[in-house]
């Protein structure tokens, strides 16, 4: 006996009258401020930043002392001429393997420059628990008497320092492009202040061994305007 293949009648409409009044129970949606992370990006982005780590801390202990001090001495004349009259520069208390930021935080500060250092408060920022990045004033850079330790075993102004928003601000590096793309700690401590402060001119201070053709970038990523090397000066 053959039976025959099952009919379907037609779809049902849908209870429009009844669906209805449950999708106007939902709150309209405001696109995030921030996306966050791909896993993909932030796994590449952790396998670049030891591959750079490793090739900062190798090209540092191959310099002697006496060349690792001559460098980064003065900034190079385009570099000069990024920092006009009255800006407040943001700078960075080095690590051992960073670019040295010393001489330059001296260089400004003799030009009349207000200098400002990064310090890391304890209020976590309202959707990130990570502390939140605000600059300081440093003014004692022989003595280091208005410094003390902060997190990340960074030194950072006191509680007292007078807070001062840098209008130029100098950034540590991991990496960096040509085309001014940066990969740092992985804090989101710079990009977090950047975004807050569109108009401050960005400097990168790295190795040259620092240079990547590309890096991988996201859209909260902040690019640098400019970028100093001990030997090149890339202006973006
Ligand atoms: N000198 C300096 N100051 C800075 C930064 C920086 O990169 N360098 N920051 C940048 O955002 C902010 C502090 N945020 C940081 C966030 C993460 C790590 C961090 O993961 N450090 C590693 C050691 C890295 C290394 O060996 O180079 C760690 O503690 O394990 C450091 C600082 C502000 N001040
Ligand atoms: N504007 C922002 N608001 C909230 N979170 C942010 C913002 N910018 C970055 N982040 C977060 O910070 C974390 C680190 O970002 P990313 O990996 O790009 O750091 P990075 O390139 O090393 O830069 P940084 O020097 O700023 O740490 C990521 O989880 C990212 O989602």
């Amino acid at each position: 006996m053959v039976v025959p293949p099952p009919t379907m009648g037609p779809i049902p409409a849908m209870p429009v009258d009844w669906i209805a009044p449950l999708m106007t129970d939902i709150p309209p949606q405001t696109p995030p401020a921030h996306t966050p992370q791909s896993i993909e990006t932030g796994i590449a982005k952790a396998a670049l930043r030891s591959e750079l780590r490793a090739a900062r801390r190798e090209h540092v202990a191959a310099l002697d002392d006496a060349t690792r001090g001559l460098l980064f001495m003065r900034p190079p004349a385009p570099l000069a001429a990024l920092v006009p009259q009255g800006a407040i520069v943001g700078l960075y208390h080095a690590t051992a393997h960073e670019a040295p930021a010393h001489s330059y935080a001296r260089h400004w500060q003799e030009l009349g420059h207000t200098v400002a250092l990064p310090r890391l408060s304890d209020t976590p920022n309202e959707d990130v628990a990570e502390p939140v990045v605000e600059f300081a004033e440093w003014t004692d850079m022989f003595e280091e008497s208005d410094l003390e330790p902060g997190p990340f075993k960074m030194r950072q102004p006191k509680a007292d320092a007078a807070p001062a928003e840098p209008t130029v601000l100098f950034i540590p590096l991991l990496g960096f492009t040509a085309a001014g793309d940066r990969l740092g700690q992985g804090g989101g401590h710079y990009d977090r202040w950047l975004a807050d402060h569109p108009d401050t001119v960005r400097i990168g201070m790295a190795w040259d061994v620092q240079l990547r053709d590309e890096l991988p970038t996201e859209p909260h990523d902040q690019r640098l305007h400019a970028i100093v090397t001990p030997t090149r000066f890339y202006e973006v």
